[in-house]
């Protein structure tokens, strides 16, 4: 027979049990961040392994004690929600990762891995797999979407039926086909009366999959939203920040898209640094004029869901936007390079629908003309790129000296020298 204190005795054991599990599989999480520090001499001098390990894994400790256990479900398994559903479940939140292909299910409860997305990436052994929709949402706290924008409102159809109070928050970073909506008009539109929010950020599923430290931001405007997903999320590796500009929020990551196409056919191109740079500040300037023009405000595009995001995509072959450019720029058409990929590109359609509403409502963007022009209007690149150059005067941040002003300037100062040199050289013909 056992007495009570032998049960007792049992329940510790599993719970150190647990505990040593927990934390070998922190220590092994640092592994790679230590290794790679090492290798690149970062390590040498300064870094002392096991004093970075034990900071580390205690402040890992300090997120698995957290007494409010979060219960949390991911739809989609490409391979952002995967990395996010990872994240959480890593962080001990009850987290269900839902996946609309009951083979792919069953594969990935299996195997702890997403073979498409991720290959070679373990997951967290507490994260569970759904096929079932409604059982997936039902009872949690936050639902957490990560579908391409082009299947987001038919996902909140299809979980309206199940929301009773649960938070929805959108990570998805794309518009709608033909109607511009962001995900949180949308989510407006199809459950006005949920609480919501966006996250977005430079955030490479894959970097994230390798532990490399990475930050992004949580846009709600209802506060607890913004702290139950902070602390959700957060991490020795993943930093989550805050905002209560949604719009801007939002924007950034969409609209960032459009530049990381651009970069890639740039890239193609073998442009010099100067070049990307122009093009990296002046898409700034695009995605915050047109965010002014939504209602953004534009200091939020000098967050990391603004420049950040424009940075990390402009800049990597990770990204699936940069890989479209690349083979656009290397001559292949936008249907064949869509298809060679193979994962969602969102900038394809963004172009589209940005350049469109740019054009209806005479929203100065250059970049995206330019684009939509090479990309669906077969326009020999390096005219519009040269045609580009050609655009006039502007001034360089609108917010600080506005264009319209040191356009007409301008053009008064050059029209006026050149009648003043016009009327002296016609005063020696005389
Ligand atoms: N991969 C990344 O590094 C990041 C991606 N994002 C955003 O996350 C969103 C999703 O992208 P990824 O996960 O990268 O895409 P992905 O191409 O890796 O996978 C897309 C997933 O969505 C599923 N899906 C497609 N249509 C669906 C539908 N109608 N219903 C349910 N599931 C459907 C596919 O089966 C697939 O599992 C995009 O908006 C993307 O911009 C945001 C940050 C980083
Ligand atoms: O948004 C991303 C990283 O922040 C991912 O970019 P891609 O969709 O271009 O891969």
């Amino acid at each position: 027979m056992t007495s009570p204190n032998d049960s007792n005795k049992d329940t510790n054991n599993k719970h150190n049990d647990t505990d040593k599990q927990s934390s070998d599989k922190q220590n092994s999480l640092l592994a790679g961040i230590i290794e790679r520090a090492t290798k690149s001499g970062l390590g040498r001098k300064k870094l002392n392994p096991s004093a970075v390990e034990s900071a580390v894994a205690k402040n890992m400790a300090k997120i698995h004690s957290n007494p409010t256990k979060l219960r949390l479900a991911f739809l989609g398994g490409g391979s952002f929600g995967t990395a996010m559903a990872n994240l959480a479940a890593r962080n001990g939140c009850d987290t269900t990762l839902w996946v609309r292909n009951k083979r792919t299910v069953k594969a990935m409860a299996k195997t702890q891995t997403n073979k498409k997305y991720l290959p070679g990436h373990k997951l967290d052994d507490r994260l569970k797999y759904s096929h079932d929709l409604a059982a997936a949402v039902k009872d949690k706290d936050i639902i957490f979407i990560a579908v391409p924008g082009l299947a987001f409102r038919e996902t909140l159809k299809n979980i309206a039926p199940f929301i009773s109070g649960q938070s929805i928050v959108s990570l998805t970073k794309g518009m709608e086909k033909d109607t511009f909506a962001l995900m949180s008009d949308i989510i407006k539109e199809e459950l006005p009366e949920v609480n919501f929010g966006v996250m977005s950020g430079p955030n490479l599923a894959i970097e994230i999959m390798k532990n490399m430290p990475s930050a992004t931001v949580i846009a709600s405007e209802s506060e607890p939203l913004r702290h139950a997903v902070q602390a959700a999320l957060h991490s020795a590796f993943f930093r989550v920040f805050a905002s209560d500009d949604v719009k801007g929020v939002e924007l950034g990551g969409a609209l960032k898209n459009i530049y990381a196409i651009a970069m890639g056919m740039a890239a193609a191109y073998e442009v010099g640094e100067n070049t990307k740079a122009m093009i990296l500040t002046r898409a700034l300037a695009e995605m915050s004029r047109f965010g002014v023009e939504a209602g953004a405000n534009p200091l939020t595009f000098l967050g990391l869901s603004g420049v950040g995001d424009l940075y990390a995509t402009c800049n990597s072959e990770l990204s699936r936007n940069f890989r479209i450019g690349n083979m656009l720029g290397r001559g292949m058409n936008i249907d064949a390079a869509v298809k060679k990929l193979g994962q969602t590109a969102e900038g394809v359609n963004t172009i589209q629908q940005v350049h469109e509403k740019a054009t209806r409502e005479g929203i100065y963007m250059p970049i995206t003309h330019a684009l939509y022009a090479v990309i669906y209007e077969d326009k020999a690149a390096l005219g519009v790129a040269l045609h580009l150059m050609e655009a006039g005067f502007r001034s360089d941040v609108e917010f600080v000296m506005a264009h319209d002003h040191s356009n007409a300037a301008l053009t008064a100062h050059m029209k006026s020298s050149a009648s003043k040199t016009a009327d002296k050289d016609s005063d020696k013909d005389k």
